[in-house]
């Protein structure tokens, strides 16, 4: 599999009066089709105005964001643009929801749009999308205020997935929603990946269910990545202090052994980061070091993951306690 999207090196800053708050600065990850990358970080660490760069409503203030090789967003100054195969699923399905209209034909209008057709297929197109998301065809009867929030949020899919796309990137999709409801919609994701082919970025604060559902994690902290790896290094057993805390406050599915470090205080104004490592402040295992030396995502010596640290970078190797 090809990396489908590419966010190379990705800045997104917002003017706040007379200041520049620069919400995403230098991310850079790469998705391939029918791949879930998880993205997790506390509120505020840009992971919302990274998602929105991707699919083109945000600017971007510098890097460039590359979808199966074409530009999506390049440069100050240049409108970004949006593509039909990269959609976005947000966290209130009423964004996407005309509450005065049936499903049914709002899902054939975002057929319409996007893939024109004759009545007669666009109808079955409207109840295949509902087969795809799970939900039974005599919904396309209904209106959106006669669901529930997790059947709303199964025909937003649905509507997303009227235009066909190859990818998906769907901030906080489940939030809001009661326990089963997020299970099964997560597990939507899950088949939209393996059976459909979709690259997902899926945003969430439920670190469990990323964990779970997502191949690769990549954690954010004020504007940075910190750490992006595999699931199962980066959910089970993370090597970035940050991330050791967020997800240390999440039991492992077997119950056992629980990180031991406690995430103290809150993030910082991007408008005024931290010098050095953005994180030392609030760290457990900070160094003098780590006020002064910006750190750079480094190949972690254990699993070769990438890691933002000093602890695990070649010029301050870990310490053995
Ligand atoms: N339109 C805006 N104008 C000014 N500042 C903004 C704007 N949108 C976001 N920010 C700031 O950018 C930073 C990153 O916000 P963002 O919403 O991307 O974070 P997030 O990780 O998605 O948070 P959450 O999980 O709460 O959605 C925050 O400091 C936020 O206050």
């Amino acid at each position: 599999m090809t990396d489908v999207l590419e966010v190379q090196d990705v800045v997104v800053e917002y003017r706040v009066g007379e200041q520049r708050v620069r919400a995403v600065d230098g991310v850079t990850i790469s998705v391939r089709s029918g791949e879930i990358l998880g993205v997790i970080g506390e509120s505020g660490c840009g992971k919302s105005s990274l998602a929105r760069a991707i699919v083109g409503l945000n600017d971007i203030a510098a890097g460039q964001i590359l979808f199966s090789g074409q530009s999506v967003a390049f440069g100050r100054g240049q409108r970004p643009r949006s593509l039909r195969p990269l959609q976005m699923v947000f966290q209130d399905p009423s964004a996407s929801l005309n509450y005065r209209r049936r499903v049914g034909s709002q899902l054939a209008d975002g057929i319409k749009a996007n893939r024109p057709m004759g009545r007669v297929e666009t109808s079955a197109e409207v109840l295949r999308l509902l087969e795809v998301v799970g939900l039974p065809y005599s919904f396309a009867d209904r209106y959106p205020h006669q669901l529930s929030g997790g059947q709303r949020q199964r025909v937003a899919i649905a509507r997303t997935l009227a235009s066909a796309p190859d990818f998906i990137v769907a901030d906080e999709p489940i939030s809001g929603l009661d326990a089963s409801a997020q299970a099964s919609i997560a597990g939507l994701f899950r088949r939209l990946a393996d059976q459909h082919g979709i690259g997902i970025i899926f945003i969430s604060h439920d670190l469990a269910v990323v964990r779970e559902l997502a191949d690769r994690i990549a954690v954010m902290y004020l504007g940075q990545l910190v750490e992006i790896g595999q699931s199962e290094q980066v959910g089970l057993a993370p090597e970035h202090p940050y991330s050791q805390a967020l997800l240390g406050a999440v039991p492992l599915p077997d119950g056992s052994g629980e990180l031991p470090t406690e995430l103290a205080g809150e993030v910082p104004n991007p408008a005024n980061p931290p010098g050095g490592c953005r994180f030392h402040p609030r760290c457990p295992v900070v160094e003098s070091l780590c006020a002064t030396t910006p750190m750079k995502l480094t190949a972690a010596t254990s699993t070769g993951h990438l890691v933002r640290c000093i602890h695990v970078s070649e010029i301050y190797p870990r310490r053995s306690a």
